[in-house]
């Protein structure tokens, strides 16, 4: 059988993108995905949103639901001070293959640890096994069923501090529904829309950034 979608992205960044340079590393995918074959990553103009909501959280420990290639964990990997740390969870161990070699090539493994298994069981162990108290910025870009009942699952946690700050991608598409009924009904959040376009394409797509109140 042919390699998949996420081991025909590493080659092109193996081949393409300057070890230790995270932004080579970003761009190669980018190029790969406007250019050759489409693969969901957050992409180029939501990226940039996710950019801006990173540097202006400035956070120390940051949580990632949906790793995929490990696009979006290099944008946000390269923006963190050293001393601050991104957990991101994966279910598929496939995808989580490739997205370790893709942040190891970004020179960002230091900052970075990557957990192969389902949100909804890992969530409420990150305390222990991580030692983590609370975590400054979450980004939600996994199953869009499991945004909610994820979201819940760090409110019961613990996991959520006054000014915590939830940064979900496609609110619009594929759409997140459930999630977006509640957040932006709920009396904990103040939310935000930020109207963007699907990854690569002329679609209209968006992120929502909740900060928690506590
Ligand atoms: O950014 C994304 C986009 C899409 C997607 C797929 C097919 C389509 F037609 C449109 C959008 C699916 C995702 C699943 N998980 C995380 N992120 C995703
Ligand atoms: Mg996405």
């Amino acid at each position: 059988t042919r390699i998949s979608r996420p081991e025909r992205i590493l080659a092109y960044v193996k081949k393409h993108a300057v070890p230790g340079d995270a932004e080579s590393v970003a761009n190669a995918i980018d190029a790969y995905c406007s250019g050759v074959e489409w693969a969901m990553n957050i992409g180029i103009d939501k990226g940039k949103i996710l950019d801006r909501v990173v540097s202006e959280t400035d956070p120390d420990t940051v949580l990632e639901l949906g790793t995929y290639c490990g696009y979006s964990t290099v944008r946000i990997g390269k923006l963190l001070r050293p001393e601050a740390r991104l957990i991101t969870i994966e279910m598929n161990p496939d995808y989580a293959k490739v997205a370790k070699q893709i942040i190891a090539l970004a020179g960002l493994d230091s900052k970075v640890e990557i957990l192969v298994g389902s949100s909804s069981e890992l969530i409420p162990q990150l305390k222990k096994k991580l030692d983590i108290k609370t975590l400054d910025l979450v980004f939600i870009d996994h199953w869009k069923e499991c945004y909610l009942p994820d979201t819940r699952c760090l409110e019961e946690s613990g996991l959520l501090h006054k000014g915590t700050v939830l940064l979900a991608d496609n609110v619009v598409c594929p759409g997140a529904p459930e999630y977006v009924k509640y957040i932006r009904n709920s009396s904990r959040y103040r939310s935000e829309y930020f109207s963007s376009r699907l990854e690569y394409l002329q679609v209209e797509d968006g992120l929502e950034k909740s900060v928690f109140l506590g």
